[in-house]
């Protein structure tokens, strides 16, 4: 039942950096094939050399293509075509295009919401519509969505952020129910990363209210290699989520609301430790809402010194 990745073709998106970089490493040292998707031409060649560095074969390949995949639903299938007609069928898609903006729900600009939206929902649903129907044909495939912790739980800053990750579930939670029916053997997985230590989120963290930081602070930061290689593990596995470390599973157990189970000690996990994790769960809120307290008064009492001064 595990995906064979030896020869398989693995399409990554957002795979010149970052999380989808280390992805992309990771199935090439298992032996697959891959395409790589982003924008930017210069960051996609030289990913390409830092992946085949870990070639295992001669007869490995990494395909770029540079596309934006949130733009045109026409130009993301031919791209798709292309990579096909040159590497085969593809046999894994890795949605992990995406990017973070974080701020107070009204310092943010409108444009912003359109163009998360655009990046971190549509990109995904524009490639796996791409794929979807070649995959059900041969009966073989694995769509994988990279969503966040910030898709499990809304948290302060994450206004714009959360929405698009949260509607990736959505996407993925309904697609599963068309694809898992045994002869399709096509299977959806939702990964959902913590703070992880990327250019993407150097970017991010130029930008981010102070609430917005201590609250994420809760989880330490992880090592995109580590996050990599779980995505991969459950993608081969078709575990419909993937999640890292004990709050990762601990958020997971708690937010499965009507998500699909992967396996009966998975479904039993979650029915024993639900209550347990919503009273942990009490405290973490509490928490955030001293954070969010203590950051306002902090900035009152800025602002009243500075008016003195
Ligand atoms: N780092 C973190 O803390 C976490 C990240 N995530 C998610 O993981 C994913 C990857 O994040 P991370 O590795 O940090 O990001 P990076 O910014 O390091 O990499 C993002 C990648 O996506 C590509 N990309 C961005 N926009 C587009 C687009 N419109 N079309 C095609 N390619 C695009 C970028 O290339 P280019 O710009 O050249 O197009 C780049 O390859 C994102 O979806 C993010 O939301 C989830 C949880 C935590
Ligand atoms: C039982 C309950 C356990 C509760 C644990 C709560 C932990 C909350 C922390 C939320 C962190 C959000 C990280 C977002 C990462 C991300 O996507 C950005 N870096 C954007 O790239």
């Amino acid at each position: 039942k595990p995906l064979a990745l030896p020869g398989a073709h693995v399409v990554v998106t957002g795979g010149s950096s970052g999380i989808g970089k280390c992805i992309a490493i990771e199935c090439y040292k298992q032996g697959a094939f891959i395409t790589l998707v982003a924008r930017n031409e210069d960051k996609l060649l030289q990913a390409k050399k830092e992946i085949e560095m870990h070639s295992i074969n001669d007869k490995q390949v990494v395909l770029c293509i540079s596309v934006d995949v949130s733009q045109d639903y026409n130009q993301v299938e031919n791209v798709i075509k292309q990579a096909q007609e040159k590497l085969g069928p593809v046999d894994m898609l890795v949605n992990c295009a995406g990017m973070a903006v974080s701020g107070k729900f009204e310092d943010l600009e409108v444009s912003t919401f359109e163009r998360l939206m655009s990046i971190n929902y549509l990109g995904s649903v524009y490639p796996s519509r791409a794929v979807i129907t070649t995959m059900k044909e041969r009966r073989v495939g694995r769509i994988v969505f990279v969503s966040s912790q910030a898709g499990q739980l809304g948290l302060f800053g994450f206004t714009a952020y959360s929405a698009s990750k949260f509607a990736i579930r959505g996407l993925a939670e309904a697609l599963q129910m068309e694809v898992k029916v045994k002869p399709y053997n096509v299977y959806i997985t939702v990964a959902y990363p913590p703070d992880t230590d990327t250019p993407g989120f150097a970017e991010e963290n130029r930008t981010k209210p102070l609430e917005t930081r201590l609250i994420s602070e809760t989880t330490s930061v992880c090592k995109p290699e580590q996050v990599a290689k779980q995505i991969v593990k459950d993608a081969i596995q078709g575990n419909f989520n993937s999640s890292l470390g004990s709050d990762g599973y601990m958020l997971s157990a708690l937010t499965c609301g009507m998500a699909p189970v992967t396996s009966i000690t998975e479904g039993l996990q979650q029915v024993v430790t639900m209550g347990l994790f919503r009273t942990i769960a009490l405290f973490y809120l509490g928490s955030f809402d001293s954070i969010v307290r203590r950051c306002m008064m902090q900035r009152e009492k800025s602002e009243n010194a500075d008016k003195t001064a």
